[in-house]
């Protein structure tokens, strides 16, 4: 079964989120995606409220990832972090980018669109989706440590 990715940031990253979805919705390994806003680049709701709204789609089963981009990839990556269960992390780099799932089963991957060329954050999201975490890998107790502490 494809991925359901959920897709959003502010208005700072309004048009790396239009161009990364539309690659997300012609992705064969992606089964829906999400859109969770901003609607327009003159939208100006906070980053917050939109990372938090695609962190509790993943806790709540509806969605599987998300992709978050505003100015830096840092504020959201923080707010999708206050989500209990969900880790996001920041990253522009290929082997970050690989570990964060790898490593630390991240769900949510955030870019900032004033970091990051586009075409390295598409070829980034590209490899992202293709990754899978595997439970049983010496990463695997060490993330559930994390969860302990969450309580989960
Ligand atoms: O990058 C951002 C938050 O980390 C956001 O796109 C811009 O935030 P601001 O610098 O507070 O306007």
């Amino acid at each position: 079964m494809g991925q359901r990715i959920v897709v959003g940031g502010d208005s700072a990253g309004y048009s790396y989120k239009e161009a990364i979805k539309k690659d997300l919705e012609a992705d064969d390994r992606v089964e829906a995606v999400i859109d969770v806003g901003v609607i327009g680049s003159e939208d100006e709701t906070y980053y917050p409220n939109v990372a938090i709204e695609a962190g509790e789609k993943i806790t709540a089963g509806e969605a599987d990832r998300a992709l978050l981009i505003c100015g830096t990839g840092l504020g959201v990556a923080i707010s999708a972090n206050k989500v209990k269960g969900v880790r996001a992390v920041t990253a522009h780099d290929i082997y970050s980018v690989q570990r964060s799932v790898l490593s630390n089963n991240a769900q949510v991957l955030c870019m900032g669109e004033r970091v990051v060329g586009l075409e390295l954050a598409r070829t980034l999201v590209k490899e992202w989706v293709g990754l899978e975490f595997d439970p049983t890998s010496s990463s695997g107790p060490k993330v559930d440590a994390i969860d302990a502490y969450e309580g989960l």
